[in-house]
């Protein structure tokens, strides 16, 4: 059962946000108190107000007060208060997002320098980005929008597009299998929740030509870039270069090693070398990846405009096409990645990538803008 909790936050001034957590975060609330005190407000997930309201000061010291009665009798969805923005934290394989009902507009609620300010894990909400459910254009029922942590706009994210179809179906009251088509950055994708709750999605064709990825390595393979030599601070690593939308520069190895071991990779500090590399004029995301069978690699990810994440579903789909390319592995497979695994499969009868994976709503809040 969810709950709900209000909190102080404070981001450009002195203010106040409404988090509703579920019940396995709710020892997460007093970690949530870097501030002077906390007001929390329990709400069931419709904004029934379920227990007493609870102080917490800095030295997370608790007392319980006296039961308020009474409570909105509106969902927190239907929340519309101006001068809050509200959302809700999902996370796909704890690549988190926030979500935002933008339904009513095609202009997003926030602007890039404030998604940076919500994203920052210390005086924020935290998360890896800003998603925004927007109205469809072209015949779609839905766009997406993303904001990366760093206010950068990406064309897509594939983790972030299962927890928008988990919110469609939570912000339009639906229940069980769904289908939805969602104009992005990287064209028509189409959303299926399945029976499971998993989310499949059809991310399109990948995108292989060298200058649309884009990357400035000379193609070496019809007109991609393949296993390719790319040297990063003194090491000749063998690149091969996806575009899902996004770019993506995949690693299996290095010319002169053996087979990446990826946990031995010290990835910060290699990752934005990668990202900024001449190469990649629009920066890239880069995947180091160990393959275990032809249907079973290991992946790390450093991402363009959020850094070391714990998945990353584009990425994942630029992996297996790589690894095909590469002659490594079959058209399907499960990627790990450090939040967990992803099924991956390029279908060889319409060239599309599929991905398969779950998606969790992790919170409710409200923070004034
Ligand atoms: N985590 C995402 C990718 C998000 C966008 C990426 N950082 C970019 O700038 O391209 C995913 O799951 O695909």
């Amino acid at each position: 059962m969810a709950i709900a909790a209000a909190i102080s936050l404070p981001l450009t001034s002195p203010t106040r946000c409404y988090l509703n957590i579920s019940d396995q975060f709710r020892s997460l609330s007093s970690s949530y108190s870097p501030f002077s005190t906390c007001q929390f407000n329990f709400f069931k997930k419709d904004s029934t107000r379920i227990c007493p309201s609870v102080r917490i000061s800095t030295s997370a010291s608790m007392s319980i007060q006296t039961p308020e009665k009474s409570s909105p009798p509106t969902s927190f969805l239907d929340r519309r208060e101006s001068g809050f923005l509200h959302f809700v934290k999902y996370h796909g394989l704890g690549n988190d997002f926030i979500l935002v009902d933008n339904r009513n507009s095609s202009e997003p609620k926030i602007t890039p320098e404030q998604a940076v300010k919500l994203c920052d894990r210390n005086f924020g909400i935290g998360a890896d980005g800003v998603i925004f459910v927007m109205p469809g254009i072209n015949g779609t029922d839905y766009t997406v929008r993303i904001f990366n942590s760093d206010g950068s706009e990406p064309e897509m994210c594939g983790n972030g597009v299962r927890c928008f179809a988990r919110f469609i179906a939570e912000l339009e009251n639906l229940q069980g299998k769904q289908s939805f088509t969602v104009h992005s950055g990287a064209g028509l994708i189409v959303l299926e929740i399945q029976d499971d709750g998993q989310v499949k999605v059809d991310m399109g064709e990948p995108i292989l030509k060298a200058s649309d990825v884009p990357t400035r390595l000379p193609a070496n393979k019809d007109q991609s870039v393949v296993k390719a030599e790319l040297n990063v601070d003194g090491v000749t690593w063998n690149a091969t270069c996806v575009s899902m939308g996004n770019p993506h520069c995949v690693i299996f190895g290095s010319k002169e090693g053996q087979n990446l071991q990826v946990d031995e990779l010290k990835l910060a500090e290699i990752g934005p070398k990668f990202e900024h590399h001449e190469m990649f004029p629009a920066r890239t995301n880069t995947e180091f990846v160990q393959v275990f069978s032809p249907s079973h690699l290991k992946m790390r990810v450093w991402e363009r405009g959020a850094g070391a994440t714990l998945a990353c579903g584009t990425g994942a789909c630029a992996t297996v096409v790589a690894a095909v390319l590469e002659g490594r592995a079959g058209r399907n497979c499960t990627v790990e990645l450090p939040g967990g695994p992803l099924q991956i499969e390029w279908r060889e009868k319409d060239n599309h990538v599929y991905m398969t994976g779950p998606a969790e709503a992790v919170f409710y809040g409200s923070v004034p803008l």
